[in-house]
């Protein structure tokens, strides 16, 4: 069976990596994409892309949905649209592969909700890269020996949200293991707003931006004497592809909501 795939957001950084992709793989079919400015009614009229990538673009995300058959939908935009086209392939009976970052706990929660009572599958995955993943898992690890840890996420200075979704998700799966407490100093105070981070349940978060970066990220684990530190690099968007591509082709087995790409390796 070919895979009939639907994007959001072709034109962005990882939406033309995800066409790419898609449109190079034989068991996948581009079936539409949206858009939502500067529209052509063609993906082939695109400068990003040339004459062979012929797939229709809709910049209504219910008229899409009511003319395409799409077996999965990929959101890769950013949370205030991806949150309403999730919920609208949701409602159409679409299954989908969220890579969009920056979403509230409180639209997580619906879209599980939506997913869920409808028993159809949806995978939000904050980062599709594999190393990523194993990072994150190493420092949920580590987190049982060493309580004390920062994490210090660095990307290219487009990013639209701060902390990434990948520092959110990590420290959410470090506080399963880690014993809760606040760190650093009882007296501390900062001279300099900012200057400790963000504090997600006692352990800081710092986000630095930067051209030329990507998307990196080390979590810092401080014990009595030594510091272990847990290091990823995505150098190219390349590196997203093989979890963006797992994610399409598992969701099809899928009825639940899955949140990170771990749960399906
Ligand atoms: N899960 C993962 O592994 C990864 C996730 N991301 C996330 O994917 C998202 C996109 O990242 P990039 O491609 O780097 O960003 P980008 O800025 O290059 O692309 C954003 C895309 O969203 C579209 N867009 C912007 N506002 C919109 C709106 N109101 N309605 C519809 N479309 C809209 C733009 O036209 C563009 O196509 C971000 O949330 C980022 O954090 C990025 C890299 C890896
Ligand atoms: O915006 C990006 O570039 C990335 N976003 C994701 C995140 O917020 O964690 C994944 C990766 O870090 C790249």
């Amino acid at each position: 069976m070919v895979i009939r795939v639907a994007i959001a957001g072709p034109r962005g950084k990882m939406g033309q990596n995800a066409v790419h992709t898609v449109m190079r793989d034989d068991k996948m079919e581009l079936v539409a994409v949206f858009d939502y400015k500067n529209i052509a009614p063609n993906l082939a009229q695109y400068q990003e892309f040339d004459a062979t990538y012929s797939v229709p673009v809709f910049s209504s995300i219910q008229t899409l949905f009511e003319t395409v058959q799409a077996d999965v939908f990929v959101d890769l935009t950013v949370p205030e649209a991806g949150f309403i086209h999730t919920k609208a392939a949701l409602f159409a009976g679409v299954r989908s592969v969220v890579g969009t970052t920056g979403f509230t706990e409180s639209q997580l929660q619906e879209l599980r909700y939506l997913s869920e009572s409808a028993g159809i599958g949806c995978i939000i995955a904050p980062n599709f890269s594999i190393g990523a993943v194993l990072m994150m898992k190493f420092a949920q690890m580590a987190a049982s020996y060493f309580p004390d840890t920062e994490i210090i996420e660095m990307h290219h200075d487009g990013k639209l949200d701060a902390p990434s979704g990948t520092a959110l998700k990590t420290a959410q799966m470090i506080k399963e293991n880690r014993m809760a407490h606040r760190q650093g100093a009882e007296a501390e105070r900062e001279t300099l707003e900012g200057a400790r981070g963000g504090d997600f349940d006692g352990m800081r978060i710092h986000s630095v931006r930067l051209p030329g970066l990507v998307a990196h990220q080390q979590v810092l684990f401080g014990g009595t004497g030594e510091l272990l530190t847990i290091r990823h690099d995505s150098f190219d968007r390349n590196s997203f592809m093989t979890g963006l591509t797992l994610s399409i082709e598992k969701v099809l087995e899928l009825n639940q909501f899955v949140y990170g790409l771990e749960n399906i390796l």
